[in-house]
């Protein structure tokens, strides 16, 4: 299967007087793996079923391997679905659900059972031929669906949750399960998903969506390293917010006021807001949870932040230390620490100092939506 490249250029979804989805451009390469990533109500599942063809846009083109099929039915569109309920035919078995497409398209009997079971291997159920859908588990079921989207070689795949349903170890073994049928299929895949993490761990690239427009298109990496708003660098990964003063700019790096003798310092090449900084203006400083350290009271150093330990708790693989600053609003900050090494237990109250890493902090203006 080769897949194929999908262009959705400037495309409106208009309900009545709202807008679900508001001049949405993407140019997907074949083969890419892209997640459409945003908060519930973001447009993700309108701008999916106008891909597939179940919705029509109230403006703008699409394309799918450089034909126009902004005006082709469903049928017609050649695009594999999986979703987070795709129900399968009770009373069909298992082969037979998975041959359904093939005898929609008028493939002859013989070379249908050799593709279906070729399918059933993909995903990992060469036995499950002759049982019936409520014989297996809802992963195995979901695999099923998987396998019917994939049967007929589809160029374009959409999934929209289709983990939804899951639980969480489930869940992570069949991310990594389509992800690397993906990569054998070379099928390009659109991705829906109202979950972080797995947009992080399956994505090539990853389109977070706000309000029916795209807020940040980019890899994983990138989004969560550079995320251009405050929004995105919320959405993404745990992130702490102080707001402050911005003091100004000098060799390369911006100083931000949080309190009485409470100043850091932010690289400005990567730290975001260079745009419209202006010096007296107020900014929203964002602090990755896992780039704070943690020091007693005092110990020197810069770019530190005095607090009280308000609580300490294991995690696991990380201690998690919930710092409530002796500055401005008297904010909670969080604070991970791998909890690999001696750990020692912080009691309430303890006077503490989290250092905050300069590469890892990124500035916003306060005033952004
Ligand atoms: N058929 C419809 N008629 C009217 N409004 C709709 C219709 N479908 C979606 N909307 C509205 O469009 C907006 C986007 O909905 P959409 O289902 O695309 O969001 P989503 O990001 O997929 O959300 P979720 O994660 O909850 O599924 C919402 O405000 C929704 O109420």
């Amino acid at each position: 299967m080769i897949g194929a490249p999908v262009f959705i250029d400037s495309i409106w979804k208009a309900y009545g007087r709202q807008t679900a989805v508001r001049d949405v451009t993407l140019d997907i390469p074949a083969g890419e793996f892209l997640s459409i990533l945003g908060p519930s109500g973001s447009g993700k599942t309108t701008l999916l079923t106008m891909i597939a063809g179940f919705e029509s846009p109230s403006a703008g083109r699409l394309i799918i391997g450089g034909r126009d099929v902004t005006a082709v039915s469903p049928d017609r569109r050649n695009i594999g679905m999986v979703f987070q309920r795709y129900a399968l035919f009770p009373h069909l078995t298992i082969a037979e659900n998975i041959a359904f497409p093939l005898k929609m398209r008028g493939i002859r009997k013989d070379l249908r059972a050799e593709r279906v079971s070729r399918a059933l291997d993909l995903v990992q159920l060469p036995d499950y031929a002759r049982r019936y859908p409520h014989e297996l588990s809802g992963g195995q079921q979901q695999r099923v669906a998987v396998a019917r989207a994939i049967v007929f070689e589809p160029p374009v795949l959409l999934m929209d949750e289709p983990l939804g349903a899951l639980d969480k170890k489930l869940r992570e073994s069949m991310q990594i399960e389509i992800k690397q049928l993906q990569e054998r299929l070379g099928a390009t895949v659109i991705y829906v998903t109202h979950d972080q993490e797995e947009a992080l761990t399956m994505s090539d690239r990853i389109a977070v969506m706000a309000k029916g427009q795209i807020a940040q298109l980019g890899t994983p990496a990138d989004i969560y390293r550079n995320p251009e708003t405050a929004f995105v660098a919320d959405f993404i990964g745990k992130m702490n917010f102080l707001t402050g003063e911005f003091l100004g700019e000098t060799a390369g790096s911006q100083a931000i006021k949080l309190g009485e003798d409470v100043v850091v310092h932010t690289p400005s090449a990567v730290s975001g807001y260079d745009r419209a900084a202006r010096i007296g203006s107020r900014v929203r400083l964002a602090l990755r949870p896992e780039r704070l350290g943690l020091a007693a009271r005092g110990a020197g150093g810069t770019n530190i932040l005095p607090g009280q330990i308000e609580a300490s708790v294991f995690a696991g693989s990380f201690n998690l230390h919930l710092v409530r600053t002796d500055f401005g609003n008297r904010e909670i900050i969080q604070v991970q620490i791998p909890a690999d090494g001696m750990q020692v237990p912080f009691v309430k109250g303890t006077p503490v100092d989290v250092i905050a890493e300069q590469d890892g902090l990124r500035l916003f203006s306060d005033v952004e939506a």
